[in-house]
Formats: structure tokens, sequence, C-alpha cells
């Protein structure tokens, strides 16, 4: 179920970082069409080499977003296997991770309501189609398009692969991924429709928080307890926002909101008192 691209036609450019078990690389696919050859610039996924045994679900994470398309879905072109490098060929989107974008950009609230939209929507799609992505997370979202702060045109982003399934992963991973992953799928590690909203709900807190990232300081046990107490991050100023980040962060999977409440509750957000009063500093910063 996947194209498998011949490991001569990549060519490898710069290291652009590393994954939780890959390695990123900017790069080229060539291909032939009637005599002439193509170039595409591709993002080369690489599955570190100790992680080898978890490669089939690496590449079923892959073959999960090849075979529904949706424009806030990434483009995976295929897979290449060379000795022992499994190598994942994906789109190469302009401005990389929006965590990372985020942490050294500053973008409107409209923006960031914007993006909030585009990911709701994305979570709309996959549910309809009965598919649990098991990743939502800033650093799994990246930025087509960023959209600048003077005109009007919103930035563009698309959801990336999940990756080695939560499933697959030692434990102290998992607890490491606290507060992305649902407190359900830490007792039964199995990945339910509702525990996407959660990581959801978390990815809506990057987004507001300028990127920080949620419980930083904690090591896994301190993440574990976290849950246990069933405690919630620290909320925004906003509180129409904080509202929709706590039901979503709800620890009973099923009182979190279905997606389309989710989009309701978005599109209910005017940013225009919230940023006029915000502005004008009568707001608690
Ligand atoms: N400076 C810079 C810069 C870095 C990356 C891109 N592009 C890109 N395209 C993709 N398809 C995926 C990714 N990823 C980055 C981290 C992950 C982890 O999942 N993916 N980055 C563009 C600019």
């Amino acid at each position: 179920q996947f194209h498998m691209i011949k490991h001569e036609d990549l060519i490898w450019k710069e290291s652009l970082g590393q994954g939780s078990f890959t390695h990123v690389y900017r790069g080229f696919k060539t291909h032939r069409r009637d005599g002439e050859t193509h170039t595409t610039e591709v993002l080369l996924k690489v599955l570190d080499a100790e992680h080898k045994n978890s490669w089939e679900s690496f590449f079923e994470a892959a073959s999960l977003m090849s075979q529904i398309s949706h424009k806030h879905l990434l483009l995976v072109y295929g897979v290449s296997v060379h000795k022992s490098k499994n190598i994942m060929v994906q789109e190469f989107v302009k401005h990389g991770a929006l965590d990372l974008y985020l942490k050294r950009s500053s973008v409107s609230l409209s923006w960031k309501l914007d993006v909030a939209k585009q990911l709701a929507c994305t979570l709309n799609f996959l549910e309809e189609k009965n598919i649990v992505h098991g990743n939502i997370c800033a650093k799994n979202l990246l930025l087509v398009r960023e959209g600048d702060p003077n005109s009007d045109n919103l930035p563009f982003i698309k959801l990336s692969d999940p990756g080695i399934s939560v499933a697959m992963l030692g434990r102290e991973v998992v607890l490491d991924r606290i507060p992305w992953v649902a407190p359900e799928v830490l007792d039964m590690l199995e990945l339910g429709q509702q525990s996407d909203k959660w990581s959801f709900g978390t990815t809506l807190w990057e987004l507001f928080n300028g990127g920080e990232v949620p419980l930083q300081r904690l090591d896994p046990k301190q993440k574990q307890q976290f849950y246990e107490r069933r405690s919630q991050l620290p909320c925004l100023d906003w509180t129409e926002l904080a509202d929709l980040i706590s039901q979503c962060m709800e620890y009973q999977p099923e009182l979190r909101p279905s997606s389309r409440s989710i989009i309701r509750h978005l599109n209910s957000l005017i940013t225009s008192d919230y940023e006029i009063l915000h502005a004008a500093g009568t707001l608690p910063e």
C-alpha cells in the first residue's frame, strides 16, 4: 500500500534536526516522466537504527496518512529502504514545525484562532473517517504558509504523520508525552477517538502560550502524579478559550466535546473584543 522510492532517486541535503526516534533532512526526489527528469523538494524522515523493530509501526503511521487525502494532512510520497535505513519521503513544508515557529515569532490572536480552526476541521475529518491520529501536538503541525500580520492572508497548516504508535513505545516515553497523551491511554495503552480531543486541548494550550512546553520541568514520575491528581494545565486569561481547553482535557473521555461542537465553540470566539481589550491593557496580562 505504499509507493517504494529507489534510494538512488533521493538527493540528501542538510539535516533539519530530529524528532523523538527520527532524523529529518531536506532533500529532493527525482523521477523520470516521458523521458524528462523532474526533481521535487522533499523532507526525508529517517527512523533511528536502534528503533528498527518499530519500523512497521513507523510505516503504518505513514500509510495511514497516504490512504486518506485532505488539504490539512501532510502528503507522504512513499518510503525508501536502504541497507538498515528506513526512510519516509514527505512533501517539504516551507516553514517547518509550529512549536519552533511559535517560539521565535509573535503572531496575532486571529492568526492563532485560525490555526486552531484548521486543526479542529482536520480533527473533524479524521473523526468522520473513524481514524485516530494519536500524536496531535504543535511539533506535528507544519506551517505551509506563514500568513503575514499586516495583510490579512492567513496561515495554513498541515498535520504530520503520527510517528510510531504509542502502543509500541516504552512506558517512560509514554509518560514523557504527558500532557499530550490522554490519561486513559496511559492505563490501557489503547487510543480511542476521544484521545485525540485531549491532545487537541494540549495543542491549543501550546498555541496560545507562545509555544511554551507544558509541564516542561516535570520528570516522568511527577508527570504521572499530574494525572493521578487530575490536575489541569495553568489556565489562560482568555476564559472562553480556557473553557474549551478544559472541556477537551476532561479526564472522562466521553465528556469531551464532539469535534463539531469544538468548531462551533471556536467560531463563537470573537477575537475583536478580546484583542481590543487586551491591546488596551485593560485585561490582566
Ligand atoms: N529551518 C527550518 C525548516 C525545518 C523543516 C521544514 N520542513 C518540514 N517539512 C516536513 N514535511 C516536516 C518537517 N518536520 C520538522 C520536524 C518534524 C517532526 O515531525 N517534521 N519539516 C522547513 C524549514
